[in-house]
């Protein structure tokens, strides 16, 4: 129980609060002058203070008590203090909760009252002071992980993220598999990247592969290379990526997709740690680290028949999991300004733009379904949209997202009547813009064909409008 520090010059009173305080289970320190008072707030732990405003005999104006409430505000200011005193003006009342006063008391004073307004102040200064402390330590911790790894430019604040990035660089420096698994646009790849850079391999080659997106019949030449001649139209010699990644760290991401055929192939190179080129007999040792991420539920993608579970367990020796950004709402904000730094960085000017409230309280309010990519590409909008200095929710289409659509940049009348701007329209939105509407460059940066984002355009109502041009 918290410690009450008692200031009265009469015996009498010292007593009786003692007493009192003490049946409630508080320990109670006693000070008759204000300069023991004062020696007892510097060197005690004290949860609550409880005082008396005058204390000399002949004196009533309160002055000396004002006195010391601010000496003692002035070295605690979040010391709770209760004032005892005659006063019953509403002035004499003001002043003192001015002054800092937590609450003022009567005298003579009602036990019960007393009782539970200086325990409930001391309770709550302890709940404060709790987490205050919590608060200074998962900084520190953060900040400690932040210092002594490579963390890529991830950003966070929650907890829950600062476990899976705790165990990021925790497995990083052993040379088994990752499985990395979240929604879409969490930052799997980002945290790849975390792996990799704190790994003994982060030196050698960090080759990516999007194995959802290999066709079935140039699996094996893409990963494991080809002689000139061993399919048609392979008229040079083609390193495959196990052999580019050598010596490194190779990134399979969307693994969750690759054909059943890509994943027998690939489990035999996981399970003999040899391969092939195809149309070569020569056998090659990988040594290569295997990284892999999806957001398909892969234990429902095995019972399903879709997914391998020998190969399943080849990959997921270890699995992080990111959560969704709706599920670390702590990590909206901090994420959003490491963004508009970004964004200004890039930028013609560097002009770095600021979130008005009203856009950072959209922001907390969203559902969040494309994650931190959705986010990026609102803010990209936002900048580019924007009328005036600050962001405002209309920028960021989340402008009541659920009621109207906001009016896109590149715009088409097909979706018109849908609700707010899908991940996918934003994204394809945003990589129009970056490429000043030119078609080619835009898929090129989507990964997509030019007939691909067409397509896409097409379905989602997107035309470009002139002064994209
Ligand atoms: N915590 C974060 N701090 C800073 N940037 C982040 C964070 N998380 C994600 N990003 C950024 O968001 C974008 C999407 O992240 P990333 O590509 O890693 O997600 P992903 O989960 O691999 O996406 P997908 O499921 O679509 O493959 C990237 O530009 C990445 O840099």
């Amino acid at each position: 129980m918290p410690k009450i520090l008692v200031i009265d010059d009469q015996p009498a009173v010292c007593v009786a609060l003692t007493t009192l305080f003490e049946l409630h289970g508080h320990e109670v320190r006693v000070a008759a002058t204000p300069d023991e008072a004062m020696a007892a707030v510097l060197g005690d732990e004290l949860g609550a203070v409880v005082q008396d405003m005058n204390f000399r005999q002949s004196a009533t104006s309160g002055e000396e008590g004002m006195e010391l409430l601010r000496r003692i505000k002035a070295v605690d200011p979040e010391l709770p203090v209760v004032a005892m005193t005659a006063f019953t003006s509403i002035a004499g009342a003001v002043e003192l909760i001015k002054a800092g006063a937590s609450d003022y008391v009567p005298k003579p004073w009602d036990d019960q009252k007393l009782v539970a307004t200086v325990g409930n102040l001391a309770r709550l200064r302890a709940l404060e002071q709790e987490n205050a402390r919590l608060l200074a330590q998962r900084g520190r911790a953060r900040h400690r992980l932040a210092e002594r790894h490579d963390l890529a430019g991830l950003v966070y604040a929650s907890d829950a993220m600062h476990e899976v990035v705790s165990l990021a660089v925790k497995v990083a420096p052993a040379d088994v598999p990752v499985l990395i698994t979240g929604p879409n646009g969490t930052g799997k790849e980002l945290l790849a990247t975390i792996v990799q850079a704190n790994s003994r391999r982060r030196d050698g080659p960090f080759v990516k592969v999007n194995a959802g997106a290999l066709p079935d019949e140039l699996v094996e030449a893409e990963l494991f290379g080809a002689e000139p001649g061993a399919f048609t139209g392979a008229t040079r010699l083609r390193a495959g990526r196990f052999e580019e990644a050598d010596g490194g760290t190779l990134f399979l991401d969307e693994i969750g997709t690759l054909s059943l055929n890509g994943q027998k192939k690939l489990l035999r190179v996981l399970q003999t740690g040899e391969y092939q080129r195809l149309g070569s007999s020569v056998t090659r040792k990988a040594d290569v680290r295997v990284l892999s991420a999806t957001n398909r539920d892969l234990p429902r993608a095995i019972a399903e028949g879709s997914f391998r579970e020998d190969l399943y367990f080849r990959l997921n020796v270890i699995e992080l999991t990111i959560p969704a950004l709706r599920d670390r709402p702590e990590d909206i904000a901090p994420i959003a300004s490491h963004l508009l730094d970004r964004l200004a960085a890039r930028a013609a000017g560097g002009e770095r733009v600021t979130l008005g409230p009203r856009a950072r309280h959209a922001l907390a309010e969203h559902d969040w379904p494309g994650n931190v990519r959705e986010l990026e590409n609102r803010l990209t909008r936002a900048a580019l949209v924007r009328k005036g200095e600050t962001i405002e929710p209309h920028d960021l289409g989340l402008d009541a997202a659920a009621r109207a659509p906001p009016a896109p940049i590149a715009t088409g009348a097909a979706h018109a009547a849908s609700s707010a701007p899908s991940a996918e329209r934003l994204e394809i939105e945003r990589a129009l813009v970056e490429a000043r509407g030119v078609v080619a460059k835009a898929a090129a940066s989507l990964g997509l064909s030019r007939q691909g984002l067409y397509r896409r355009m097409d379905r989602l109502g997107i035309q470009i409008e002139r002064k994209l041009k």
